[in-house]
């Protein structure tokens, strides 16, 4: 059984701009785009408007995500991803775009879809402080502590790193 969608208020701050929309009826993410064009040297990021403003109900956020079809094609990402939307911010949604690519600038053209929208409910925590945590089956293991690392000098340098341990 399908849920009903979250009724969230919008407003346009670019009267132009389309409504942010998902591409397909199971997606999760709704696309944003950007209403200003711009070029992304290699290596160099810009905060991009979206030409959107929301209200969220309480005790839901929306998370701003990288495409993955711009991530793959032009190594296109966000530097703060995912982007954190309060429920109680009122200002435009911004998205902060870095070109990951080493040698290719990056063009983005007025309302070409650059980031996408997730809305989810998210829990309020009441912290109770103690001497000492219950254990559990992990423990303090962290970063790594699972093995499964790539093997270094397999040709695949990106995935391999000399850095473990510190
Ligand atoms: O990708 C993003 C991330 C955040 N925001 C907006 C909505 C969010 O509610 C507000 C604050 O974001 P965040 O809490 O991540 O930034 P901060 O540096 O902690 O700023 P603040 O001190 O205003 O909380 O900025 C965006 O438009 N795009
Ligand atoms: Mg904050």
């Amino acid at each position: 059984m399908s849920r009903q969608p979250v009724d969230v208020l919008i407003n346009r701050v670019d009267p132009q701009v389309p409504l942010p929309s998902y591409g397909h009826p199971g997606d999760a993410g709704l696309d944003l785009v950007t209403t200003e064009a711009a070029v992304l040297a290699p290596g160099e990021r810009a905060v991009l408007p979206t030409g959107v403003a929301i209200a969220l109900p309480d005790g839901y956020a929306a998370f701003v995500h990288p495409r993955s079809g711009l991530a793959a094609r032009c190594g296109v990402s966000m530097v703060n991803a995912p982007g954190t939307i309060d429920a109680g911010y009122r200002g435009e949604i911004k998205v902060i775009v870095v070109n990951l690519d080493p040698r290719e600038s990056v063009r983005f053209e007025r309302f070409d879809r650059i980031a996408q929208l997730v809305v989810q409910q998210v829990e309020k925590v009441r912290f109770h402080e103690v001497a000492e945590l219950p254990g559990s089956a992990r423990g303090e293991g962290g970063f790594g502590s699972t093995g499964g690392h790539a093997a270094v000098g397999n040709g695949f340098a990106s995935v391999a790193c000399d850095r473990e341990g510190q």
